[in-house]
Order: C-alpha cells, then sequence, then structure tokens
C-alpha cells in the first residue's frame, strides 16, 4: 500500500495519525515533492536505514539505495521546509554484520558518525536534539 493511502487510513482513525510513523522512508519516497506531500499528511518521517549502505537493495531492484550523506541531505531538506518535529532516526540493523563484535558500525554509529556531519552539513544541534530526543520522546509517549 502507498504510505500515501496508508496514512490517509490512518488520519479516519484521527486520535492515531499523530502517532503514526513511516518506518523506511529512505527506500521508499524519493521524489522532493512526493515526500512533502506525504509529510504534509502529519506522519512522523522515520529514516531508519542509517549504516545501510548497499549496491542491491535484495527485496526490490528498482530501487538504489541511499547512502548516509544521502539521507542527511534529505533531512536537512526536511528540516528547511519545516519538519525537524517530525524526524526520527536509527540504524535497523538486521544483521550481525553490522555488530562491533563482527567488525560493523554497531548501534553508536549514529551518535559517532551520523551527527558529526549533520552538523559539518549545516544541520543545528538544537534540530538534532530534537530528532534525537524530543520526537522520540513525544511519540512514544501514550497519555
Ligand atoms: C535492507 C533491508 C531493510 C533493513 C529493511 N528490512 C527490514 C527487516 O527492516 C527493508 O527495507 O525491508
Amino acid at each position: 500500500m502507498l504510505p500515501s493511502r496508508l496514512c490517509e487510513f490512518c488520519r479516519r482513525l484521527e486520535p492515531m495519525c499523530p502517532k503514526t510513523v513511516m518506518s523506511h522512508l529512505d527506500r521508499t519516497i524519493f521524489d522532493e515533492k512526493k515526500l512533502l506531500e506525504f509529510a504534509e499528511l502529519g506522519s512522523y518521517l522515520e529514516y531508519d536505514l542509517f549504516g545501510t549502505e548497499l549496491l542491491n537493495y535484495q527485496f526490490n531492484t528498482s530501487v538504489d539505495m541511499p547512502s548516509d550523506n544521502d539521507r542527511i541531505k534529505t533531512l536537512r531538506s526536511l528540516i528547511s521546509q519545516g519538519y525537524e518535529d517530525r524526524i526520527v532516526i536509527s540504524h535497523d540493523i538486521h544483521t550481525k554484520n553490522r555488530l562491533v563484535k563482527y567488525g560493523g558500525h554497531g548501534y553508536s554509529h549514529i551518535l559517532n558518525n551520523i551527527v558529526p556531519k549533520m552538523l559539518l552539513r549545516g544541520i543545528s544541534q538544537e534540530s538534532i536534539d530534537k530528532i534525537l530526543l524530543g520526537n522520540p520522546k513525544r511519540w512514544l509517549t501514550f497519555k
């Protein structure tokens, strides 16, 4: 189901939609206009494949998996469009080769590598704190 159709469905469950998160946007919506149209629906925007840099995405060969640098550029664009309060990020470590024990970047990749690069590319510490702390806290707080 297209992300926009899914989110429209969630909108009909009104109390849910502000808590809706669309995961794997990294490998789902590439067109900036379509991404902004989706962001307008109000879902959290999850870029959860940091550290996944693939030549061939095994589940859909028509997808060219973005790099971490591509992800950072997309986040910077979403922030410039006013969506910093809706972004959440993570690693989605789904294979053991990405674990430190097996020579991978491990669960500190975002803190050790991505945050410094975000700052280098002009994303403010305030925005980063929202993305890493404030947004997940708000999203995961159920009253
Ligand atoms: C490279 C696959 C992605 C990590 C992701 N898989 C899971 C299990 O989350 C996907 O794109 O489906």
